[in-house]
């Protein structure tokens, strides 16, 4: 029988005001705003265009040039990614050393835990495909076989891990000291004390698992993130939001009360207009109900939606109790309804750009193969075995998914005149997207949802996931030929 959330019910007024789409003025008012704190101010968000908003080119942009860099509101990186790559749980970057890297990398690989492929993706990503719009193109993936290991003693992996080992011109690629979780959780590491407090403040300090957590009952928050692990990890992206949503209406109540001269108390009412502006950044973007805007697989049959769904609509109640047990703010309590859980988790499947960071360690072994002849043999005398260990392993970027505000503005086109690429400098996870032909002033910015090569009626067939059919001029061509 299908779950009922009693706080869909209680709190159905108070839903259906966070759902409601922002008023146009006020839409703009917060894309404008936004624009002017990128570094990329030639782009303008119309907020009533033919698909709802999109972004338009306010300059010219000659074919590669840069079009917009997006700052993510939030992002998380694959749990089993974390195995592979060493990474600033705020910003992305990659932390620690090449050494660091490596030898974690060997360790997982020694339990039997690691990723063990350049483009792995976790069970979330394969069960739907949907969930990339524009993947931030890295070049090819290389496919990795695990048969070819020759795997280094324990000792050399422990060497790597604390330093001892020091390979040869690995200096060249110094990366920030892990700075860990002021928490105490042991699992978030950062590159800075300003990356460890953003996200302490932003929503960490209500999901970290350590003695300092903020959460009422970590025990369930450990629960609630293993069930995550287990089924899908876009759980905990939805769990940042809502935690990041409580602390944004914690400080505007303060903010609020001191105005007036009086202390913060907690009580059991929600103050829906407070509520509405912590949720506000939220509130832009696209949404739909996860179990409703999932694809449908080939292989599960017509008659059989309703169950799929509902299985998935199960899975999100199941996480949600998990983390209500966890971070339940009654002030907050709409918050925490299986609808608005569903409705971020949509949201995610239909604006996510994927989150890739290049590894630098894949730089290292390149630089390594272009030394002089003589340099080389000495320098791999050293790198080779190591190299062995991690056999086609070595070139693991950073994966995950994130929210961008503004890159999630942009319309789909399959023959788009921008797209997501990390060039050789864009070494954290903020949104680079670049022009791909020129574009004019006033033309909309496009990227690509899919993979434009593929024929006409199986990419409409991947849009359906996105709730349309494309109509740009490429998709004209081809159905009338
Ligand atoms: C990432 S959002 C893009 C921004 C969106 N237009 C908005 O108003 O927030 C993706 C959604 O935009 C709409 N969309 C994007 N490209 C489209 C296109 N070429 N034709 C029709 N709808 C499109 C679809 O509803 C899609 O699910």
């Amino acid at each position: 029988m299908e779950s009922i959330c009693p706080l869909d019910v209680q709190f159905a007024p108070e839903i259906s005001a966070l759902l409601q789409s922002p008023p146009s003025h006020k839409a703009q008012e917060y894309f404008d705003n936004l624009i002017a704190t990128r570094p990329c101010q030639g782009i303008k968000v119309k907020v009533d265009g033919d698909h709802g908003k999109g972004v338009y080119a306010d300059a010219e942009f000659k074919e590669g040039e840069l079009v917009l860099k997006d700052q993510m509101l939030l992002g998380s990186q694959h749990s089993t990614n974390k195995m592979d790559c060493f990474v600033c749980g705020s910003c992305f970057r990659f932390i620690g050393s090449i050494e660091l890297q490596i030898g974690r990398k060997l360790y997982f690989q020694g339990l039997g835990v690691s990723s063990s492929n350049p483009c792995h993706s976790d069970s979330s990503d394969a069960e739907d495909d949907s969930c990339f719009i524009g993947d931030a193109n890295l070049g090819e993936c290389s496919a990795s076989s695990s048969n070819g290991k020759i795997p280094v003693s324990e000792e050399v992996v422990e060497s790597l891990m604390n330093g001892q080992l020091v390979l040869p011109h690995s200096d060249k690629f110094s990366l920030p000291l892990p700075f860990p979780c002021s928490g105490g959780c042991g699992e978030e590491n950062y590159c800075s004390k300003y990356c460890a407090d953003i996200d302490w403040q932003n929503c960490h300090s209500l999901l970290c698992t350590g003695e300092k957590s903020k959460s009422s009952c970590r025990r369930a928050l450990s629960k609630f993130v293993e069930h995550a692990n287990d089924t899908n990890d876009i759980f905990i992206l939805a769990a940042k939001v809502i935690a990041m949503t409580s602390m944004r209406y914690k400080n505007l109540k303060e903010a609020r009360l001191k105005e007036v001269g009086s202390v913060a108390s907690n009580t059991a009412t929600v103050d829906l207009s407070l509520l509405l502006e912590a949720w506000k950044p939220v509130s832009m973007g696209y949404k739909r109900r996860w179990w409703e805007c999932i694809a449908l697989p080939e292989d599960v049959d017509k008659c059989d939606e309703v169950d799929f769904r509902l299985q998935f609509k199960e899975l999100a109640f199941e996480s949600l109790q998990l983390l209500k047990a966890a971070i339940f703010d009654a002030e907050c309590a709409p918050l925490f309804s299986l609808e608005i859980y569903g409705q971020i988790i949509g949201m995610f499947e239909l604006n996510n750009l994927d989150l890739v960071v290049a590894s630098p360690v894949e730089d290292y072994f390149l630089y390594v193969d272009d030394l002089p002849q003589s340099p080389r043999k000495e320098v791999e005398a050293v790198t080779r075995p190591i190299l062995e260990a991690l056999d086609d392993d070595y070139p693991i970027y950073c994966q995950g998914t994130a929210f961008f505000p503004l890159q999630s503005c942009m319309n789909h086109s399959c023959c788009p005149n921008a797209k997501a690429f990390k060039r050789e400098n864009d070494r954290d996870g903020q949104a680079t997207i670049v022009a791909i032909t020129p574009i004019r002033i006033g033309e909309q910015v496009t990227i690509s949802y899919i993979d434009e090569e593929l024929p006409y009626e199986e990419r409409q067939k991947l849009l359906a996931d996105y709730g349309f059919r494309c109509k740009c001029s490429k998709c004209m061509d081809e159905k009338v030929n």
